[in-house]
């Protein structure tokens, strides 16, 4: 039976998940951040298998089809599934895991594992969510205006999760989300409903 424990960590593109994430993961080497699948084509610098498994559709929905996916959903015209396998493992061993993700998987991660830890990080105002976006240089105008209008619905349901992290201040942000994921009273997650 599985005891690790897992936290959702959700909020609009560009608000600074990845940033937050990255950090957390130098001060705490032992936390495991699953490697998602997706249909998105690399970015600049993009590892296949380590930033993503980078997949045509056809592969990622023969994985959903097969179960390999804990969840998964379609954001800004490409999909995105976590692979369960890695998931199940490492809580079975007691780990502390971490799932990078959009609201609709955070939704069913919340059905599958209802112990699990589910943080929403908010940005200062959308004004300055699309400033990042745009800062990032990463995406194209069209992808950028998909997320934008997305991230409105997205950070609509922030009430839905259990903590809510404002990333203005990165430290802040940083130190705030620490708090939260390494508390003492993080549950234990019992296995899959
Ligand atoms: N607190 C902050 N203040 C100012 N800029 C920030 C802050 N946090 C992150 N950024 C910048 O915002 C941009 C977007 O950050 P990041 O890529 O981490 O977002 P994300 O939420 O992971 O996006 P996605 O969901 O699309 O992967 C980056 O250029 C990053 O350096
Ligand atoms: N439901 C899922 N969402 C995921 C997963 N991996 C990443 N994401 C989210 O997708 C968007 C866009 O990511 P980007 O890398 O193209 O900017 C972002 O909100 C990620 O958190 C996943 O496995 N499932």
């Amino acid at each position: 039976m599985a005891n690790g424990t897992l936290t959702v960590l959700t909020g609009p593109s560009g608000v600074g998940k990845g940033t937050l994430v990255k950090l957390l993961r130098e001060r705490h080497p032992d936390l495991y951040l699953s490697v998602s699948a997706t249909t998105r084509s690399p970015r600049d610098g993009e590892v296949d298998g380590q930033d993503y498994f980078f997949v045509s559709r056809d592969q990622f929905m023969a994985m959903a089809e097969a179960g390999d996916l804990l969840e998964w959903a379609e954001f800004a015209g490409n999909c995105y599934g976590t692979p369960r396998q890695p998931i199940v493992e490492r809580l079975a061993r007691g780990e502390q895991v971490l799932l990078e993700i959009e609201l609709e998987g955070a939704r069913q991660v919340k059905t599958t594992f209802p112990e699990a830890l589910r943080v929403f990080v908010l940005p200062p105002s959308l004004d300055e969510l699309e400033r990042r976006l745009r800062s990032r240089g990463q995406d194209a105008e069209a992808a950028i205006e998909r997320r934008l209008a997305r991230a409105r619905e997205e950070v609509a349901a922030a009430d839905e999760f259990d903590q809510q992290v404002v990333n203005d201040d990165l430290d802040k942000a940083l130190i705030q989300l620490e708090a939260i994921m390494f508390s003492p009273i993080a549950t234990p997650v019992a296995g899959e409903s």
